[in-house]
């Protein structure tokens, strides 16, 4: 790609800022004013050549004339677009009457997309918080937003969760989090080993949650009640 092209300027940033952008990178402190729409159009013109190489005659095929477009705001405005957003606001309260009873919050429903098709991933994710006194506390409605904000990046289920669970930690600094996930993978029922029964389920237990087996338990027969 020729240097003059808006991707070619936000990747020099990057690099000389020493910072990865990975799939699932967040880049949007390296965007400037004006350039996600000019990513946008960048990324609709080599859509247009992917179409053209898949011998599709978007000329005349009046169901492809706007596709290239269309997959171009997806990707950047939708899908994809928790790599060029910066992350949600998030109001923060203190715990003021130092709470330390856990929190559960979830089903939360994901919707992401794999890095190695990019094809969907859909499933949900519950999280259990264990608050410290000093520990600051969030509206339920950030725990989607930031949720949101963290799957609509290509991603690998083990990653996305490892992810939610870093941003959790940083905002809530609580005493214990507790990050579970089951998905479906459409890259293997769609396509590939064609099977659609497998889902794939991870966790994360960190403090309280990794250390009190009690409080493990009390937190997955909670979400197991929920099913
Ligand atoms: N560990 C992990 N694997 C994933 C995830 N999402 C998709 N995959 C798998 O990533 C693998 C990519 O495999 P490759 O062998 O490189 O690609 P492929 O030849 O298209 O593989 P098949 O899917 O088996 O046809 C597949 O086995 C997918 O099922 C995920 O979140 N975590």
């Amino acid at each position: 790609m020729s240097s003059d092209k808006v991707s070619s300027r936000i990747r020099a940033r990057l690099r000389a800022a020493d910072k990865p952008y990975f799939a699932n990178d967040n880049i949007s402190d390296f965007l400037h004013e004006g350039e996600l729409e000019a990513l946008q159009s960048e990324v609709e013109e080599a859509m247009q050549s992917v179409l053209e190489s898949l011998v599709i005659d978007t000329e005349h095929d009046h169901n492809t004339q706007e596709t290239a477009k269309r997959v171009a705001k997806m990707y950047v405005q939708e899908v994809f677009a928790g790599r060029y957003t910066p992350a949600p606001p998030v109001t923060e309260f203190p715990n003021a009457q130092s709470l330390n009873e856990l929190m559960i919050v979830g089903p939360i429903t994901v919707r992401s997309a794999c890095s190695h098709h990019f094809c969907p991933i859909i499933g949900r994710i519950w999280i259990g918080i264990m608050p410290s006194a000093s520990s600051n506390l969030i509206g339920l409605s950030k725990y989607t937003r930031l949720t949101n904000w963290i799957m609509s990046r290509p991603q690998i289920q083990e990653e996305a969760i490892v992810q939610l669970a870093d941003a959790l930690e940083a905002l809530l600094e609580p005493n214990g989090i507790a990050v579970v996930m089951e998905a479906d993978h459409f890259c293997m029922h769609w396509r590939g080993v064609k099977d659609e029964n497998t889902q794939m389920i991870n966790s994360v237990m960190r403090g309280a949650f990794l250390e009190d087996a009690s409080l493990r338990r009390e937190f997955l027969t909670l979400i197991r009640l929920r099913n």
